[in-house]
């Protein structure tokens, strides 16, 4: 068997590559840097990647709306793992470049949102440049046209770059912030379930449904399912039509979740299964015993006693 192909929102030195780098023979495999996390995704659906690692969402600055609503419409696609990565950053320039002579800083969005305080305290009044990711802004520096002076990126890629001066170190406003990312392929079998696991669906809120949240919140909660993250995110169609992006503890093979997924799809159809993979901080689910695999087979059994007259 020939070795997988992932794609990542590159280009290299990105965090995004170094969760890649987690993933056990990515680093003999072929990884291949996309400039966005649209076209690290479309790779894997139309079979030129095995699984692209896409960035979901940081401790300080929450879902990474690109990939939130990537993966929740189009070609259907399944998470088959996560990576936790320490984020830290610095500020870098080219040589000869001092903190004064800053007027424009480029970086990605995600790591100029969590580096604002500092920024706002070290240089106020510089302008903001959106790069594709952090190392991309770095690399651009190297460009003596640079439409900017500066870059904030992370530690590792401004090791690798000689031509690049750290001018500040640390810079992140929140001390040990972490990004989450997600490594996405096509449908297939599931990760097996470990016990401490996690599923993560899309469910579109139906309409004319007075109470639908309640009731699709209620699916997780009357059958003891923890969630660590629900953000509603915009369907993009009218004005007031979103769609929820939920991640839950367990598998699908849990019968607490799967019995949480068949209440989301009897309230919204359209739910999608975006996968369920196992926990990178190998934290197990808490199963009241109400809700154990063997209390629903054991009431499964009840019912199915007294269908037959027993
Ligand atoms: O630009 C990078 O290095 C990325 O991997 C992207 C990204 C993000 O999208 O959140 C990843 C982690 C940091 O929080 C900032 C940027």
């Amino acid at each position: 068997m020939s070795a997988a192909t992932y794609t990542f929102l590159g280009p290299e030195g990105t965090f995004t590559e170094a969760a890649l780098l987690q993933v056990p023979g990515a680093a003999d495999a072929q990884r291949v840097p996309c400039t966005n996390v649209n076209t690290a995704l479309e790779r894997v659906r139309q079979g030129e990647a095995d699984a692209a690692m896409v960035p979901i969402e940081n401790s300080v600055e929450g879902g990474v709306t690109a990939t939130l609503d990537a993966i929740a419409t189009g070609q259907e696609l399944r998470i088959v793992r996560e990576a936790l990565v320490p984020i830290t950053f610095v500020l870098v320039a080219r040589p000869g470049v001092g903190l004064s002579d800053i007027k424009r800083i480029s970086t990605h969005g995600h790591a100029w949102a969590q580096c604002r305080l500092w920024v706002d305290a070290n240089l106020p009044g510089v302008d903001y440049m959106p790069g594709s990711s952090t190392a991309a802004a770095a690399m651009g520096l190297l460009d003596e046209d640079a439409p900017y002076e500066a870059a904030i990126c992370g530690p590792l890629v401004a090791a690798g770059q000689s031509g690049l001066n750290v001018l500040a170190e640390d810079i992140g406003d929140v001390p040990d912030a972490v990004t989450r990312f997600i490594l996405v392929g096509r449908p297939g079998a599931l990760p097996e379930r470990t016990g401490a696991d996690k599923t993560t669906v899309v469910v579109p809120l139906p309409e004319d449904h007075p109470g639908a949240l309640m009731e699709i919140l209620d699916q997780f909660a009357s059958r003891g399912v923890n969630l660590s993250r629900i953000e509603s995110r915009p369907t993009g169609q009218y004005l007031g039509h979103y769609f929820f992006s939920i991640d839950a503890d367990g598998h699908a093979a849990d019968s607490r979740v799967a019995d949480a997924l068949a209440g989301l799809h009897r309230i919204s159809p359209a739910t999608r299964f975006l996968g369920s993979y196992a926990r990178a901080d190998m934290q197990p689910a808490v199963v009241a015993p109400h809700t154990s695999d063997a209390a629903f087979a054991s009431a499964h059994a009840w019912v199915d006693s007294i269908l037959k007259g027993q």
